[in-house]
């Protein structure tokens, strides 16, 4: 007989601001959530949800595990192993288990390493925020270990946020991350370095004021506003994601020696023939996923922009040389993207649709050296980036991740303000349908 909402209940460990967008969400939508976070947390975590009606709170993982049909692990993906370890062999007999966690590989090892053999697994991965409303946002579920059966429960569970399920395997998955995610994050980590390293707010100066400018500063201070481990994660655990950044860093470095080295024709060259192979012909008629009007709105400057200012673009040629490099067609991965990843698609898209602006861009590059210092911190940020998650340290990833935010810091609330406007207004014009 099927499991349902009167008879089956749901487990949460890890009540970080994931777990608690699921248990909120999942609770309203009348399901009953068991949920622990670390024994030190019960109390709090108890009193922070008293009032939330489903919603029960219990000390640890064991008392969750062996009473709930669906157990969902929500921890950080660095001791994925370490808690399922722990927690693994309290699972209710015959229940389902999943995890949360941006990349799959650690998370789905870690499972049938220490799951008993009749627990089923069918992971998921919600492909955004946890302040993002899930609607029509991806949903990706891997059918790992379990049946038809178990496959329709987790996602008559999951159906509450109307998100757009996909069906991936584990790998499928962490492939597809890797190029959405993780070189996305690099790009804009990066631009925090450089700015930083040139002890620059970007919005303070009249050359980082307009559309494109917008979006690479708000997402920075987004992306440096959030906690290091979710980034580290994704990008150190996951096979693919250092083959990526290191193809990005590697973009970064062959354009930027051009720039400095003058050789403009070379520099176009090669722009322009990624730029073909990764916006094929025939597409120049669709609607461009971001457009001025939008982009404009979001500055943090107080400047007036009356033309933006020309830019050597160098996160953005790199990005597009770095998908043609690997093979990568963007749009194909719009189904299973993040909210950041159309943002980042529809601003590259933006300057190469736009083949004055892309001119502008390049010619800047060779002859305005205005940009020059800002594009050398970039390049060795790029690189230094690569490194980091090459070496798969933590610990180094963050101490880099939070020394920058720190000097961001003073202007997070700020950015956040008009960064969930922009990421609203903009989501609603790049649907993953796109
Ligand atoms: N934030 C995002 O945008 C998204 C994150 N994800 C993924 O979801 C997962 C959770 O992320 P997020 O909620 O943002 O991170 P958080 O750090 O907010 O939440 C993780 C929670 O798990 C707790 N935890 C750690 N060990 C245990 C344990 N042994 N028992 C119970 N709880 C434990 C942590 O406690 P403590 O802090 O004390 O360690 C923390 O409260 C991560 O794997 C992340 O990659 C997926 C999609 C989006
Ligand atoms: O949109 C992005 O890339 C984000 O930064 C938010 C995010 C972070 C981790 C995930 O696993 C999914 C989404």
């Amino acid at each position: 007989m099927g499991r349902t909402k009167e008879d089956a209940s749901i487990g949460i460990i890890g009540m970080g601001d994931m777990g608690k967008m699921y248990a909120q969400r999942l609770s309203d939508a009348g399901w009953r959530i068991n949920a622990c976070d670390r024994p030190e947390n019960f109390e709090s975590l108890k009193q922070e949800f008293a009032s939330q009606k489903g919603v029960t709170i219990f000390p640890n993982g064991h008392l969750v595990s062996r009473i709930s049909d669906y157990i969902l692990y929500s921890v950080e993906a660095g001791v994925i192993d370490k808690v399922v370890a722990q927690y693994g062999l309290s699972t209710k007999v015959g229940a389902i288990v999943g995890g949360q966690t941006s990349c799959k590989a650690p998370e789905l090892a870690a499972f049938e390493k220490h799951l008993p053999s009749d627990v089923e697994i069918v992971s998921c991965h919600s492909l955004h925020g946890p302040k993002v409303n899930p609607q029509g946002q991806p949903l990706v579920l891997i059918q790992h270990r379990a049946s038809d059966e178990s496959l329709k429960f987790v996602e008559s569970i999951l159906s509450s946020f109307g998100s757009k399920h996909v069906h991936l395997t584990g790998e499928m998955h962490d492939r597809i991350t890797a190029d959405t995610q993780a070189v996305t994050h690099a790009a804009f980590l990066s631009m925090g370095t450089a700015w930083q390293a040139n002890t620059q707010f970007p919005w303070e100066h009249g050359r980082w004021v307009g559309g494109i400018e917008n979006v690479k500063i708000n997402i920075t201070l987004r992306i440096y506003s959030n906690k290091w481990h979710v980034y580290a994660g994704l990008a150190i655990l996951n096979p693919a994601a250092k083959q990526q950044i290191r193809q990005y860093a590697e973009s970064v470095t062959d354009l930027y020696k051009l720039m400095i080295g003058g050789q403009r024709e070379e520099l176009k060259r090669r722009v322009k023939a990624a730029g073909a192979s990764v916006f094929r012909p025939g597409s120049e008629g669709q609607d461009l996923l971001l457009k001025d009007d939008v982009l404009d709105r979001f500055s943090l400057s107080n400047r007036p922009r009356e033309k933006a200012p020309p830019n050597s673009h160098l996160s953005l040629l790199a990005i597009v040389d770095c998908w043609s490099k690997l093979g990568i067609v963007p749009y194909d991965h719009m189904i299973c993207s993040t909210p950041l990843f159309r943002l980042w698609l529809g601003v590259t898209e933006y300057l190469f649709r736009n083949q004055d602006l892309l001119d502008e861009a390049l010619d800047t590059a060779i002859d305005d050296s205005t940009f020059r210092s800002d594009d050398l911190e970039f390049t060795f940020a790029a690189r230094a980036w690569s490194d980091c998650v090459s070496f798969g340290d933590f610990e180094s990833y963050r101490h880099r991740f939070e020394r920058i935010a720190e000097y961001f810091a003073p202007r997070f609330p700020e950015a956040a303000t008009l960064g969930n406007e922009m990421m609203k207004t903009i989501l609603e014009k790049t649907t993953s349908n796109n």
